[in-house]
């Protein structure tokens, strides 16, 4: 499928990036605009033909189809039979059908409602049941359950004037405990958060965190502690949490892609309805500009099309996302969940073996903490690792803008000094004045950058509510496009299943009650491990 790109691949792979922009033109024909984000690819070997020869790979793979018909309520997601509707959580205005049923009403009267609560809950009219007023939230899921709410809370923490929201997401006790120890249970709630309601991280957590309220409100007051967010209604009744606090979501939003709905209350708790409607307004705007700018214009596309080029095409099997925002520290997470639970698959489609890499690994860390751990190995390791680079024009932080300068120079000399590198020449001239001959020549060596190393760099002015919806839509919408590229189902997660239920039989054996007997021999020696240790 990527022939074409290959055998170009073969006629560009030698020169250098920087040596492209002797077209003056280069930084402004290979970026696109939109949104008030800039999106600057032209630090990558990509030229016009390598970009037309994309283009026409996302047309020869029917992105432009496919997107309609996610947008319109089409079931995409083949392998669960269900359509891939999350762009409608942030389109209230909107109109969909779902298998002839217009899915809008149920959107706007769950916002209404969660709108309603967070209002309450923040004003101080929804109180614990002895009346008090709640404090502190604790969301507790895992996976798309968690992610998103708990990025996006720190991401936006400027906005912050709700209840302070807590995280819970690890079956790991360590959790749940170092997080309740620092809460007062009597001014706790506590929203269980799960698409399934069956996940058993989840609904474990949740059972501590009865217990814990229980024993400090007594067991008739602790439900008035609770809420859920679910598509599961029949299991939210059976835990016994009042329908009044339910908040519930259909099939056709993916966990992954469900922070816009239902599972953004404790977001929306914590910046309250106004900020919250201004992320959906960011992500609707996305959606838009991602299904009218044409070609090159289109921001969701091109990221996807350079992801395509490096991990496809130039064979790099990893890419950094390196935001240059402390409150984006956990952006990578999310993106790896989103990135590899919807793209790391190994059929098509119909089923046949992949005869090329599917997703790429996703990691990263924001910058500048990076730079001074594993950014050595970004400059100088054999392999190449792929960046994108991520800023805001300006902080949060007015008496701070010295150091918000000192973070933009930072990000803006990692992309310069990836591409440009540092010849041996230059190596030599650093250290001319401290060795000579052949040690001269060896610490030079040490000294080398190769340069020539691609990277992408996000820019927008400030990270507010309305920003955060743009990228979080962006980074979707690359996932789709690189997804339908690959001819893969980006919306089903079968690759989690299998560990799910050998964790299911393991529970009895760790805990000692069925035998070992009949596992592998690595697994039955770390199993006598623990029993020796564990008492
Ligand atoms: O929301 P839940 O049903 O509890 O699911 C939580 C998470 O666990 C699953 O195993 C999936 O891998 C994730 O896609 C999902 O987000």
């Amino acid at each position: 499928m990527f022939e074409d790109l290959k055998s170009h691949l073969a006629t560009v792979k030698d020169r250098q990036i920087l040596s492209l922009f002797d077209d003056a033109d280069r930084a402004e024909t290979f970026s696109a605009t939109a949104l008030g984000m800039l999106f600057d690819y032209s630090k990558t070997n990509i030229d016009l033909h390598t970009r037309d020869l994309l283009l026409a790979l996302a047309d020869q793979r029917g992105v432009a189809e496919r997107r309609e018909a996610m947008f319109t309520g089409a079931k995409i997601n083949e392998t669960e039979g269900r359509a891939v509707l999350h762009t409608a959580l942030r389109n209230p205005d909107g109109s969909v059908t779902v298998d002839g049923e217009d899915v809008m009403p149920g959107v706007r009267e769950t916002l209404s409602r969660m709108e309603a609560f967070a209002s309450d809950l923040r004003g101080g009219g929804f109180t614990t049941p002895a009346g008090k007023r709640f404090t502190d939230v604790i969301n507790i899921g895992i996976g798309g359950s968690d992610l998103g709410p708990a990025m996006a809370v720190l991401a936006l923490a400027p906005y912050g004037d709700g209840p302070r929201c807590h995280f819970v997401s690890n079956v790991d006790g360590a959790h749940i405990h170092d997080v309740t120890a620092a809460l007062d249970p009597e001014t706790t709630l506590v929203i269980v958060a799960s698409k399934t309601f069956t996940t058993i991280e989840t609904m474990t957590n949740a059972k501590t965190a009865r217990d814990w309220i229980a024993a400090a409100v007594g067991e008739d007051a602790a439900g008035g502690h609770f809420a859920a967010l679910s598509s599961n209604l029949e299991k939210t009744a059976d835990f016994g949490i009042d329908e009044s606090r339910v908040f519930g979501f259909e099939d056709w939003v993916g966990g992954r892609y469900s922070m816009w709905g239902p599972i953004g209350l404790s977001l929306m708790i914590a910046v309250g309805p106004d900020d919250f409607r201004a992320f959906l307004a960011g992500g609707a705007a996305m959606d838009d500009h991602f299904r009218t700018a044409e070609g090159a214009d289109n921001i969701p596309l091109m990221l996807a099309l350079v992801g395509i080029w490096h991990n496809q095409v130039c064979d790099h099997a990893t890419r950094a996302v390196l935001p240059y925002d402390q409150r984006l520290s956990r952006l990578p997470a999310y993106l790896q969940q989103l990135e590899m639970e919807s793209n790391g698959k190994s059929v098509s489609m119909d089923g046949a073996r992949l005869d090329y890499n599917s997703g790429p690994v996703v990691w990263g860390e924001p910058g500048t903490n990076g730079q001074h751990a594993f950014y050595q190995l970004i400059h100088q390791g054999t392999r190449v690792i792929p960046c994108e680079f991520m800023v805001a024009a300006k902080g949060h932080e007015p008496k701070l803008v010295h150091q918000h300068q000192l973070l933009m120079a930072n990000c803006l000399a990692q992309s310069e000094a990836l591409m440009r590198g540092r010849s041996l020449d230059e190596a030599t001239g650093k250290v001319a004045g401290k060795f000579e001959g052949a040690e001269l020549e060896r610490q030079a060596r040490h000294r080398v950058f190769e340069g020539n190393r691609p990277s992408t760099t996000l820019v927008y002015p400030l990270l507010t509510p309305k920003m955060l919806g743009q990228i979080i839509a962006l980074y979707e919408h690359r996932v789709f496009v690189e997804g339908v590229i690959l001819g893969i189902n980006s919306f089903d997660q079968w690759g989690v299943e299998l560990g799910k239920e050998l964790a299911t039989a393991l529970g009895p054996i760790v805990a000692g009650e069925e035998s070992a007997d009949g596992k592998d021999g690595s697994t039955r020696q770390l199993v006598n491990y623990i029993h020796r240790y564990a008492n």
